[in-house]
C-alpha cells in the first residue's frame, strides 16, 4: 500500500489536511505520522510516495523550513489543501498568573500571539505539532498550559478554556501534497490550476526580475505569490518562488516559462488543482 507521510501524532492540521487529500483524490495512502516536520521531509521520496505539510499560514506566511526543502528537493507538489485553523488555550490552572510553562508549536506560536502577550513572562516551550503540545500538557498537569487546535480536546477535562485564541479569526493555513514523482493528471479534470516555479539566476544583473514578470504579464497570466528564499550558498544570492494561476501546459504559461528559461535557470515544481479560499464571514 502506498504510504502518505505527515506530521504526528493523530490529531494535528496535517492529519486533517492529509485526511481531506485522500477523501478528495479518492486514493488509498495509509498515513505513516512523525514528530518533526524534518522527518516528514526525509521520508518522503524515501520509504513514502506522499507527503503533506503546511507551507503557508494566513498571517504568519511561509513555513521557511517547507519552503527551502520544496525549493532544493526533486519533490512535485501534486496538490494544495486549505484548511480553516482555530486555535484553544487549556489548562487545568484557574489563575492564568501561575502558569509558569507554555507549549506551543513553533508555527502555531506567531498565529497566536497576543494572547499569548497578555500571559506575560510565562516560559514558552516550543514543540514540533500541536498535539505534542497536547500531550505535554496530559504530562505535565500542574501550573502549566497549552495551545491546541480547538477539536483536539475534551472541555470538561480543563478548569480553563479560552477559545479562538489566533491573532485572527478568519486564520487558515495552506498544506501541500509533495511527491517523489509527477503524478499525471487530465488538464480537464479541474477548471483551476497553479503552477508553482523555481526562479534562479548566478549572474546578479539589472532588470531581471523585471524580465520574469514581463513573460508572464505581457501573456495575461497572474501571479498568485512571490517570495525570495537566500540560496544559502552565497550572500545576497537568492531564489524566487513564483506561484502562477493556469497549467504548464497552458499555451500562455508554457511560452512564458519557455521565455524565461532563456533568461534564467526555471524549475518546474508541478501544476494543480487551486484550492478554494475560506472567504471573511459576517462575523469576522
Ligand atoms: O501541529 C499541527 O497540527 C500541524 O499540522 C502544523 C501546523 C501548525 C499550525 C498551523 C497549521 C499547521
Amino acid at each position: 500500500m502506498n504510504k502518505l507521510a505527515t506530521l504526528g501524532p493523530k490529531g494535528t492540521f496535517s492529519e486533517s489536511a492529509s485526511l481531506k487529500y485522500i477523501t478528495e483524490n479518492k486514493t488509498s495512502h495509509e498515513i505513516e505520522y512523525f514528530s518533526s516536520i524534518k522527518q516528514v521531509l526525509n521520508a518522503v521520496g524515501d520509504s513514502n510516495d506522499l507527503a503533506v505539510l503546511p507551507i503557508e499560514n494566513f498571517s504568519e506566511g511561509f513555513v521557511s523550513i517547507v519552503l527551502d526543502h520544496l525549493i532544493n528537493s526533486r519533490l512535485t507538489i501534486v496538490s494544495e489543501i486549505l484548511l480553516p485553523i482555530q486555535f484553544s488555550f487549556i489548562s487545568n490552572t484557574v489563575d492564568l498568573t501561575k502558569i509558569e510553562e507554555l507549549f506551543v508549536q513553533f508555527v502555531a506560536e506567531g498565529q497566536c500571539s497576543e494572547f499569548i502577550d497578555t500571559l506575560g513572562t510565562t516560559h514558552i516551550t516550543s514543540t514540533q505539532s500541536n498535539i505534542e503540545s497536547l500531550n505535554r500538557l496530559i504530562d505535565k498537569p500542574i501550573n502549566s498550559a497549552a495551545i491546541v487546535p480547538s477539536d483536539s480536546f475534551v472541555h470538561s477535562d480543563y478548569n480553563t478554556v479560552v477559545e479562538n485564541v489566533n491573532d485572527y479569526k478568519n486564520n487558515q493555513t495552506r498544506f501541500l501534497a509533495l511527491s517523489k514523482e509527477r503524478i499525471a493528471v487530465d488538464i480537464n479534470t479541474h477548471s483551476n490550476w497553479k503552477t508553482s516555479l523555481v526562479v534562479h539566476d548566478d549572474h546578479d544583473r539589472p532588470g531581471l526580475l523585471a524580465e520574469v514578470l514581463t513573460s508572464f504579464a505581457s501573456r495575461k497570466v497572474n501571479l498568485t505569490s512571490i517570495i525570495s528564499r537566500p540560496t544559502k550558498v552565497e550572500f545576497g544570492q537568492y531564489n524566487f518562488l513564483i506561484d502562477i494561476q493556469g497549467h504548464f501546459a497552458d499555451q500562455a504559461v508554457a511560452e512564458a516559462i519557455a521565455e524565461i528559461n532563456k533568461v534564467a535557470k526555471v524549475k518546474n515544481m508541478g501544476s494543480y488543482p487551486a484550492a478554494k479560499v475560506y472567504l471573511k464571514t459576517a462575523a469576522g
